[in-house]
């Protein structure tokens, strides 16, 4: 029964510690830390965040800027680790978070799809099998040899999206990612989006559009300063949010 969900996050605190204070150089550092002269103020991000996630369920991360939405998911992913509270997964995850975060900007489109397949799990023939697959999606057929760093920022997000949903995972997580990308492609997004929650996977979906969480989620979770605000069907949680901002 346990089993039934793909994330649980019960009281997750996530702290940041920034120093308080301008510190130019190395030495200075050093000169404050041994006199215990520095100061760090503790920043809660996610204050005290708990939800579960059922498998296939569709969940909108939705809330203003700086609510917490960026530092949950990578929470989920692994990258940052709760200060308290504990997060669990079942499943193999894609995260889609930073843009360009699995690419080397000096290579090739063509090598940035194997390097990133690798960093997914996945081998060079398994790559092989499904490269003119993510190329057709992303659309990119004519700039397979050009260096990443020359990409704009909409085409490294249409290739990091056709990789990632091209593996089929348990878990897929995606940022505001899609924002970069033009109406069509966000367009194309959503289409997979809601293909891949028909075949099981689930997914977990930040964004500012309320329309597209609403085409694209069953769930929502309303972070606010940290917390959860609301959390519950796609369309009580949206229409609350969008009031709210009124
Ligand atoms: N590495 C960090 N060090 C210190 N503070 C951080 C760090 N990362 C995020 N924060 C702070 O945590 C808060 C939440 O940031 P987060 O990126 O999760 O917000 P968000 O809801 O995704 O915002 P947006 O809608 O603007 O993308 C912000 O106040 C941010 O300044």
């Amino acid at each position: 029964m346990d089993q039934e969900y793909a994330v649980r996050v019960d009281h997750a605190v996530v702290r940041f510690n920034m120093a308080s204070e301008r510190i130019d150089n190395l030495k200075e550092y050093f000169v404050k830390l041994v006199r215990r002269e520095l100061m760090f103020k503790e920043f809660l991000a996610l204050k005290d965040v708990s939800f579960q996630v059922g498998k296939g369920e569709a969940w909108g991360i939705i809330g203003t800027n700086g609510s917490g939405k960026s530092t949950l998911l990578k929470l989920i992913c692994g990258i940052l680790k709760p200060y308290k509270g504990s997060v669990k997964i079942n499943g193999s995850i894609a995260p889609l978070i930073e843009l360009g975060a699995g690419f080397d900007g000096d290579l090739t489109a063509r090598e940035n799809i194997f390097l990133n397949g690798a960093v997914l799990g996945y081998d060079k023939h398994f790559m092989q099998a499904h490269f003119d697959e993510i190329v057709d999606f992303a659309e990119l057929w004519n700039f397979l040899d050009m260096p990443i760093k020359n990409y704009s920022s909409g085409m490294a997000a249409r290739l990091g999206f056709a990789i990632a949903t091209i593996v089929r995972p348990d878990i897929l997580i995606c940022d505001e990612v899609l924002a970069v990308g033009d109406f069509a492609f966000q367009q194309k997004c959503e289409r997979r989006m809601t293909e891949m929650r028909e075949n099981g996977t689930t997914l977990l979906y930040v964004s500012h559009s309320i329309d597209s969480v609403k085409s694209v989620c069953d769930h929502a979770l309303w972070l606010d300063h940290g917390n959860v605000k609301m959390q519950g069907d796609v369309e009580t949680v949206g229409n609350a949010y969008m009031e709210a901002l009124r």
